[in-house]
């Protein structure tokens, strides 16, 4: 895997490839004066840089075709760089990376040469008119239900729409409501993302307890009140989910105030909490780490009233490794069931599943948790399709209206490219206002939030810089910079995102993963949510599932979900209750491109919405244009690239955090769901290549990628081979075995490490 044949992609010293001309006869001055003469003159000729040289070679040679010799190739150290760019600002004295840039040891490869092809060729298109498509998550305001001939009281109904403005319901909502308000028994409400799945559990439930009310009592204005006991309990994976099911709660329980919910998550006093409970509560939304302390623990918390459970996100509940804490809590809901002083309380309880996605693990769920189970989908007709059935279990849809696009594009190019898109969709103001781009893990967020927020103005740096030389304070100077991202961010999470933005279309850029504090994810979340600029927010898949984050126009998975479910539910953050939405996957040619397939399931049609598109076409786009007519597109690219590597070698703190990301960033790529292991092999990832996309310049080889770091030995060989330029094709085939060995161990220990990881004390700290 790692190393294989990377030298071949990789720009090599003139001395290894062009023999000497061999100077005889004379003196051995003549002889020497001779052989500089000779140098002198070829390095006359010859372009000044490697680009370049592939370049002519490619006008030459308009059609590729493979000439018998190697084209020439020369490694590019700093001092070579053909761009001829004035060198890179250093503040703060010496700043450069330990490692020297004329360190033997690293390479700075073409971005336009060795690309892998795409295997599968485009399939030819039907015509369609993707636009059309209906939006299948939308509410129903040109259908017959409203929400009071669903079965909701008119003054529910009235709050709903003057309060919250809801018209009509959406179509889980239609089927879950009549079902769930007319019958008593277990449901699985199973919908697309985005179509509401949230209302369509509270408002029957909250209609039932408060038909519980109807019948008022000498003592108070109204039978239920916070000490008449615990009537339901929602359970959800994570923190925030339980916050924004508890906000949506909270709201439509302004009109019926006399009903009290409340939260036990964690992220405070176990002691508040515990007040809380005291006090009463008629519904309760928790996470099962939480609820499972507190029926342990708490005395106040009296749980035989309980008649109504919510287990929503069925699918991350268990995929977080709940599965062991939600059936303790079922069998004590069981055990600990009495009947209900409070008339018209149902003598059983039910059992509300919901989850986008119908997978293995959430039938699992549903043997734990539900009896006799009442299958509710937003389209009624589905339940009767036979044919689709067990096709249906292994799938899921998307909404109808969001049109998807996949990118097949080289590990070299992915961040040039990534750049590029964004650079595009931000052009214009106001055609998209808030895109989310899903990466592998924490530390890939991290580097790439530096990069794209970093200050690309060299003018700008070069005038700091000689203010520096001026004498001026390296610290002011830090200070200055702090201070700017403090107004943006007290956390560090916002900056510009300078890399697509435009003077008339500022970016503002968000990162969001796991590793972050609770009170930073829910500031950085608000913050993007509430944010009426153009942003962008970074993140791992902790903002994946179930976030209701308004008008998002754009999901880009840079890096794929380690889950196709994880895809569902990523794409799902856009296209949201009817609106319009897109959403572009990257993949890299080869194994990745079968993952087409998988996105094709999501459709109805057979994926017939899809679009394709490439690296070219992508940065064609985005660093085309024609502010400077002497550069194409290739060239703008290869300058960009090239300024990032420089600006990670020149600060040894960001060069770290690109190591970092990519060491990470192959970890976590070991952890695709063993159904997706083929699609995402990581003996077929070149890192040689993918370390471009991190704005590297050091050999896999010296990133020190745990579990994957070649023996001392091997990496002598490397060093050896690099030096001679021979190719280390020959050592491919014997290092092959031993890495997929160290590979697989390494793939499992992440997974352990991730499980342990989800399914501990602090089960919100998904990377
Ligand atoms: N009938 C309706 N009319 C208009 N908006 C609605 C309606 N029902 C729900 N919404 C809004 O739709 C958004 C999405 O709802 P919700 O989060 O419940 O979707 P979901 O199906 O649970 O999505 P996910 O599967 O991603 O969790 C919310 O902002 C909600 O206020």
């Amino acid at each position: 895997m790692a190393d294989d044949g990377m030298l071949m992609n990789f720009s090599i010293g003139d001395s290894v490839i062009k023999p000497e001309a061999k100077f005889k006869g004379g003196t051995w001055r003549d002889r020497l004066t001779a052989k500089k003469r000779s140098a002198h003159r070829v390095s006359e000729k010859e372009p000044r840089d490697g680009e370049a040289a592939a370049r002519n070679a490619a006008s030459k040679n308009p059609n590729q075709i493979q000439l018998g010799t190697r084209p020439v190739k020369r490694q590019r150290t700093e001092d070579t760089d053909s761009f001829n760019r004035p060198s890179a600002p250093r503040s703060g004295g010496d700043r450069r990376p330990q490692q020297h840039p004329r360190d033997p040891r690293q390479f700075i490869s073409s971005l336009f040469s060795s690309n892998p092809e795409a295997r599968n060729p485009e399939e030819p298109k039907e015509e369609r008119d993707a636009e059309d498509a209906k939006p299948t998550n939308a509410p129903l305001i040109d259908g017959l239900d409203t929400f009071t001939n669903l079965g909701l009281s008119p003054n529910l109904a009235a709050h709903l729409l003057t309060k919250l403005e809801l018209k009509a319901p959406t179509a889980i909502q239609t089927s879950s409501i009549t079902q769930l308000l007319k019958e008593e028994s277990d449901a699985f409400i199973q919908a697309e993302t985005g179509s509401g799945k949230t209302l369509a559990y509270l408002l029957p439930l909250v209609q039932r307890i408060m038909d519980l009310s109807k019948a008022k009592n000498e003592h108070t204005d109204t039978q239920v009140h916070r000490d008449s006991g615990l009537f339901a309990i929602i359970l959800a994976p994570t923190r925030e989910l339980c916050k924004q099911i508890s906000v949506v709660l909270e709201n439509i329980l302004r009109c019926a105030n006399w009903i009290v919910c409340g939260t036990v998550i964690g992220g405070e006093k176990k002691k508040s909490e515990k007040a809380r409970l005291r006090k009463g509560l008629n519904i309760l939304v928790a996470t099962p780490g939480r609820l499972v302390d507190h029926l342990d623990n708490t005395e106040a918390l009296d749980v035989s009233n309980v008649r109504w459970l919510v287990l929503d996100e069925g699918d991350r509940l268990m995929d977080m490794g709940f599965e062991e804490e939600l059936q303790g809590i079922v069998k004590k809901l069981d055990a600990r069931q009495r009947p209900s002083r409070v008339p018209g309380v149902p003598t059983r309880r039910t059992t509300i599943l919901c989850s986008a996605t119908l997978k293995m693990n959430v039938q699992k769920l549903g043997e734990i948790s539900l009896k006799d189970a009442v299958h509710i989908k937003a389209d009624p007709s589905d339940e009767d399709d036979e044919k689709s059935n067990k096709e249906e279990e292994e799938s899921f849809r998307v909404p109808a209206q969001l049109k998807q696009s996949y990118a097949i594009v080289p590990a070299k190019l992915r961040l040039v490219s990534l750049t590029a898109y964004l650079k595009r969709t931000f052009m214009r103001k106001g055609s998209v206002m808030k895109a989310i781009v899903f990466m592998s893990c924490a530390d890939v967020v991290d580097f790439h939030f530096e990069l794209f927020s970093r200050n690309q103005d060299r003018e700008q740096q070069r005038k700091s810089d000689e203010e520096e030389k001026d004498g001026k304070d390296e610290k002011d100077e830090k200070d200055e910079k702090d201070e700017e991202k403090k107004k943006l961010s007290a956390h560090g999470t916002i900056a510009p995102g300078r890399a697509f933005s435009t003077p008339t279309n500022p970016v503002l850029l968000h990162r969001l993963h796991g590793s972050l504090p609770q009170n930073v994810r829910t500031a950085t979340l608000g913050s993007f949510s509430r944010s009426t600029e153009a942003c962008v927010m970074i993140c791992t898949d902790v903002a994946s599932r179930g976030l209701d984050l308004p008008n998002v126009d754009l999901v880009v998975e840079y890096d794929p979900a380690f889950s196709s479910d994880d895809h569902t539910h990523r794409i799902g953050r856009t296209a949201r209750v009817g609106r319009d939405g897109r959403a572009l996957i990257f993949l890299q040619p080869g194994c990745e491109e079968n993952y087409v397939e998988i996105l094709k399931r999501g459709y109805r049609d057979g994926g017939k919405a899809l679009t394709r598109t490439d690296a070219n076409e992508i940065l064609k786009r985005g660093f085309g244009g024609n502010d400077n007519k002497k550069k194409n597109w290739e060239e703008k690219t290869t300058d960009w690239q090239i300024d990032v590597e420089r600006w990670a070698l020149d600060n040894p703190e960001y060069l770290e955090m690109a190591r970092r990301a990519f060491q990470s960033h192959v970890r976590a790529y070991a952890t695709h769901t063993s159904a997706e292991r083929s699609m995402f092999d990581i003996k077929e990832l070149h890192l040689g290549h993918l370390a471009k996309s991190f704005a590297l310049r050091d050999r896999p080889g010296k990133i020190n990628v745990p579990g994957l770091r070649p023996g001392q030995e091997d990496t002598k060989k490397d060093f050896k081979a690099a030096r001679n330029g021979v190719a280390g094709n020959k050592r491919k085939a014997e290092e092959a075995p031993s890495a997929t060995n160290v590979t697989d161990e390494a793939a499992r220990k992440m997974r352990a490490k991730m499980r342990e990881h989800m399914s501990g004390a602090n089960e919100f700290n998904l990377a």
